[in-house]
């Protein structure tokens, strides 16, 4: 059975393909990601659990281990693909986002939802502890660590205006067809800037996140040594100095 959006999370290979290709696209310089139907996503489908993840294979517990650790990785890949693709990925979320749901909006760079939005850390409630992401990427975005420990220890549901107050979200939007114009719009706006200077901007806030500001530092200085040679630079600060907007400026595929 596969329901409310929870094939999502068994489609890894589509997710690892999609996003591979879209790094590797230069026509596309920014990704929408919305649900479609009643909610956002129910997370993992249940009835998959018992046949995926419950039924390992292999002759001993070595083996079982083994195979069940290359499975978690494949789980893993489905969402850190997201962030290691150098498009920003903007991520609208509407009613229910549980379970596998946050461990994918984690790995987005921006996040917005409508009022009626809730998330829900999910996984102590089926008796595991959740593995693909969450617990690594959602206390580097909420500030709180006490409110992670809470959401992930007790799977008590977060609504739009926690959500928002706590930085999980950065805009809520009355209903879903308001936020994705609202999520178009921004990723317009992302779309018409300089594909070098907003990949570079993604790729160095993602290292940054994970070194320390020496090593950032240092990372930042390699790559824009390269990446200060591109046109972008004169062409972007051509049209700010006539108070043209960047849309009006032609970057190459990048
Ligand atoms: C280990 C691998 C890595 C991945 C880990 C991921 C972990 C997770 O995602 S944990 C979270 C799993 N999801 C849930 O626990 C959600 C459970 N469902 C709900 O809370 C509610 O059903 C929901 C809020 C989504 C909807 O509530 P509503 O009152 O609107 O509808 P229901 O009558 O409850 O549901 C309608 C039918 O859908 C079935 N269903 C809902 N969610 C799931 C699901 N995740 N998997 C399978 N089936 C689901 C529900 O049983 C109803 O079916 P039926 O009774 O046949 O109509």
């Amino acid at each position: 059975m596969k329901v409310m959006n929870s094939e999502l999370l068994s489609s890894c290979s589509e997710m690892v393909d999609c996003f591979n290709e879209i790094a590797m696209n230069s026509d596309c310089r920014v990704v929408v990601l919305s649900g479609a139907g009643k909610f956002f996503t129910a997370g993992i489908d249940l009835t998959d659990v018992a046949s995926d993840v419950l039924s390992p294979e292999g002759d001993d517990a070595a083996r079982i281990s083994w195979n069940i650790r290359k499975k978690l990785f494949k789980f893993q890949e489905a969402f850190s693909v997201i962030e290691r693709c150098p498009k920003p990925v903007v991520v609208a979320i509407h009613g229910a986002c549980i379970g596998g749901g946050v461990d994918l909006i984690s790995a987005c760079d921006i996040r917005m939802c409508t009022q009626d939005a809730w998330f829900q850390v999910k996984e102590v409630d089926i008796g595991l502890a959740a593995d693909v992401g969450t617990l690594q990427r959602l206390p580097k975005v909420i500030g709180s660590r006490s409110l992670v420990n809470e959401l992930a220890l007790t799977a008590r549901k977060m609504f739009a205006d926690e959500a928002k107050s706590s930085g999980l979200v950065s805009r809520v939007f009355a209903d879903k067809e308001a936020m994705m114009a609202g999520a178009l719009e921004m990723a317009g706006e992302i779309a018409a800037r300089s594909p070098v200077a907003v990949q570079g901007t993604k790729i160095n806030l993602i290292y940054s996140r994970d070194h320390s500001v020496t090593e950032g530092l240092d990372y930042m200085a390699t790559w824009n040594m390269s990446m200060l040679q591109t046109q972008d630079v004169m062409k972007s600060a051509q049209a700010a100095m006539e108070k043209k907007s960047p849309k009006s400026v032609v970057f190459s595929k990048f």
